[in-house]
């Protein structure tokens, strides 16, 4: 059994700047992973890098066994990243079934409304939704192909409390049918308080890592 992610001596440099500096780390299968730090820390960056969307300047890294971007990797994440894109003529439900459209083994749309709360305005424009109802609807978009990874970037953005509530316990609910959710937050008190284990990253560098209670 190899693990979920596994990062070997990561650096990533930009233009003269390290903005990831030999990162080594492994995440198991299962449970939900808060990768936190302040502005700057290399959080997104690192999500990039895990989604193959960027690639690490040295260093090894695999998800689910395969480098990323692999189309055997990608396949099994869905992904929250921050501001996903609107297209102005289209339904909330439109929107989901257009997701679904991209994989082999879609969960039904009315599963997806269900649960990322969409029911009321499953209807509507995509655009009219509020910045809450929008995270939402990204979490279902991510969810569509059921993936057995869930990368989430800063998820919660724009919900209220009760909103951020509900939307932890489903994502708790999926780390523990065993799916892998990783999750990027600046709050240490949010993460501590629905992770199973913290990465702390400052400046690119690993701070710690470990269950919260530690
Ligand atoms: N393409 C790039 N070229 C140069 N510097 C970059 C590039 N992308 C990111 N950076 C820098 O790398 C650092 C880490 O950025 P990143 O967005 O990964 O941090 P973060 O932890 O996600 O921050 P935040 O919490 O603000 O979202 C920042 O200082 C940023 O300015």
């Amino acid at each position: 059994m190899y693990p979920v992610v596994k990062l070997e001596k990561v650096t990533k440099i930009e233009k003269g700047k390290t903005i990831l500096d030999d990162l080594s780390f492994e995440i198991e299968k299962g449970g939900v992973t808060a990768l936190v730090g302040p502005n700057g820390a290399g959080k997104t960056t690192l999500l990039s890098i895990l989604l193959g969307i960027r690639r690490p300047t040295r260093g090894n890294v695999t998800v689910a066994g395969r480098p990323p971007g692999h189309p055997e990797a990608r396949v099994k994440i869905g992904a929250v990243f921050q501001e996903a894109p609107f297209i102005d003529y289209i339904k909330v439900r439109e929107m989901i079934d257009l997701w679904r459209a991209f994989y082999r083994k879609p969960l039904t749309a009315d599963a997806l409304i269900e649960m990322a709360g969409l029911s009321d305005v499953a209807d509507q424009y995509a655009r009219r939704l509020s910045g809450g109802q929008k995270r939402r609807l990204e979490f279902a978009l991510a969810m569509a192909g059921d993936p057995d990874i869930l990368i989430l970037d800063e998820p919660t953005n724009g919900m209220d409390d009760a909103a951020k509530t509900r939307f932890w316990e489903i994502v708790c609910r999926l780390g523990r049918s065993g799916r892998t959710v990783l999750f990027t937050a600046h709050s240490a008190e949010e993460a501590a308080r629905w992770a199973t284990r913290l990465i702390v990253l400052n400046a690119g560098r690993l701070v710690a890592v470990g269950e919260p209670s530690a």
